[in-house]
């Protein structure tokens, strides 16, 4: 695996490193000493997949606060995604600045994000599938949210929004989100 950092501190993009042969490929897309070396979580408490029929679906920008803040590894599965992060560290030069990797299937680049940031994704592709290692486990009472389109922040998004969750629709803007500390 391949790991750059992104402009926030503490995220990484993770490149696959596919072996190839006659058959096709084999890579490892998780090792916990090579995260451990770099700093990174190593141990994993749940993993979610999701499908998204539409090409444009948002979802996000989700996280979950203390004592339940959680770091993820996303992979994509199936078509392409525009993933975004969004620093909501209390305290941090970068806070309220966003980051974005394009995660494909046939590329097989990956999102490391830790604790204390907002995450979403914009599909870009139908029928886009989406894996993720969840450092904690779902806890409905400790969700928190960041609208997507909220202007202080800026993100680029590629295309139209063509689905958004009811949910999604309402969060607040980081003006009215509390630091996670
Ligand atoms: C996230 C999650 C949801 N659910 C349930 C709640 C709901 O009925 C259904 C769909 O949940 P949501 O609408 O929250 O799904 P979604 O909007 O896709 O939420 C996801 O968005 C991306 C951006 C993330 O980063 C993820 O961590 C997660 O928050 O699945 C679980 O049972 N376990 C889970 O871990």
């Amino acid at each position: 695996m391949i790991f750059t950092p992104l402009a926030l501190d503490g995220a990484y993009r993770i490149d696959l490193e596919r072996r190839g042969d006659k058959r096709g490929s084999f890579a490892r897309m998780f090792c916990q000493e090579e995260f451990r070396r770099h700093g990174l979580t190593s141990i994993w408490s749940q993993c979610n997949v999701s499908h998204s029929k539409l090409s444009g679906t948002l979802r996000g920008m989700h996280f979950q606060r203390p004592p339940k803040a959680d770091a993820k590894l996303v992979k994509c599965m199936a078509g392409s995604v525009f993933d975004v992060i969004v620093d909501l560290r209390q305290g941090s030069e970068t806070y309220g600045n966003w980051a974005s990797v394009t995660l494909t299937a046939d590329g097989g680049e990956m999102i490391y994000i830790p604790k204390g940031f907002a995450h979403g994704f914009q599909t870009l592709a139908e029928n886009a599938q989406l894996l993720y290692f969840h450092s904690d486990s779902y806890s409905p009472g400790d969700e928190g949210g960041l609208h997507h389109a909220d202007d202080q922040i800026g993100i680029a998004w590629p295309l139209e929004v063509t689905s958004l969750s009811e949910r999604d629709k309402t969060l607040p803007t980081l003006a009215k989100v509390k630091p996670i500390s």
